[in-house]
């Protein structure tokens, strides 16, 4: 039963693409106002979780259960899941951010284009207003994502690898954020590769390997056995399995 101090409730989760399970035997909870990472090996289920708690992908088994509203998510996808060939500038990209206020066709106040320019500038983007989304460097991208999700002042954050690829002045500045919205209160879930930017910057963590294998305080989660523990479940897992129905001993 969640609390209501819980932003994510896992009841038994099954996870997957078709019938073929990618994360599974997931139950748990994640608290309201943590600041959690999610690691594990590539294939392991990460962006999968991610996608279940936004809910594009419906569980195969149990349920997700979340404290207010799917409107109230934010989320990062991988970079490489997002179309910078759209005909889009910085401004319409970061207004977009409000859309779950203003509507898609509401129109764009005064307010609004002072908020902008604000998560812009929180951003270090200003003078980016008009530039098209092409012209971008991956890191400016990432600078112009970051100011969508400013705006979108959402209670549960989710971030799909967002420091991958980008400088080390940039990711400083985005970590910057990332603790603001920790500040404020917010639930924030991110997933990641760089276990010492982890152990730095983010007390909670899920290591995952299509199942969890360890989830908890940072400093205990990723301990040597874990991670080997994590590697091997990968590599041994079975691509072809159906859902598994496990027995509770
Ligand atoms: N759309 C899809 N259709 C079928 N299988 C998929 C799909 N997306 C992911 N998978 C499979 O689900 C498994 C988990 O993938 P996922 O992308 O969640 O892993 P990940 O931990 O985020 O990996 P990485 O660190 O490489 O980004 C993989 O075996 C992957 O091939």
């Amino acid at each position: 039963m969640s609390s209501a101090s819980t932003a994510i409730q896992f009841d038994g989760v099954t996870l997957g693409y078709g019938r073929r399970p990618a994360v599974h035997h997931l139950d748990g909870e994640i608290p309201a106002g943590c600041l959690m990472a999610v690691v594990g090996p590539n294939g392991a289920g990460k962006s999968t979780l991610l996608k279940g708690i936004v809910g594009t992908l419906k569980p195969l088994e149990g349920h997700i259960r979340l404290k207010g509203p799917a409107s109230g998510i934010a989320y990062l996808p991988q970079v490489a899941e997002i179309d910078r060939s759209f005909p889009l500038s910085v401004y319409d990209l970061v207004a977009m951010g409000l859309w779950s206020r203003s509507g898609l066709f509401g129109g764009i106040g005064r307010r609004d284009h002072a908020r902008i320019e604000e998560a812009l500038a929180a951003v270090g983007l200003t003078g980016f207003e008009r530039r098209p989304l092409s012209t971008l460097s991956g890191g400016q991208m990432q600078r112009a994502l970051f100011a969508r999700l400013l705006l979108q002042d959402a209670p549960l954050i989710l971030l799909d690898e967002p420091f991958t690829a980008i400088d080390a002045k940039t990711t400083a500045d985005l970590l910057d954020l990332v603790r603001r919205w920790h500040d404020e209160s917010r639930t924030v879930v991110a997933v990641l590769h760089d276990l010492d930017m982890v152990k730095r910057s983010f007390p909670q963590t899920l290591l995952i390997a299509r199942e969890p294998v360890a989830w908890g305080a940072t400093g205990e989660v990723l301990s040597p056995e874990n991670l080997l523990k994590a590697r091997r479940m990968v590599e041994a897992y079975d691509p072809h399995a159906d859902v598994c129905h496990r027995s509770v001993a």
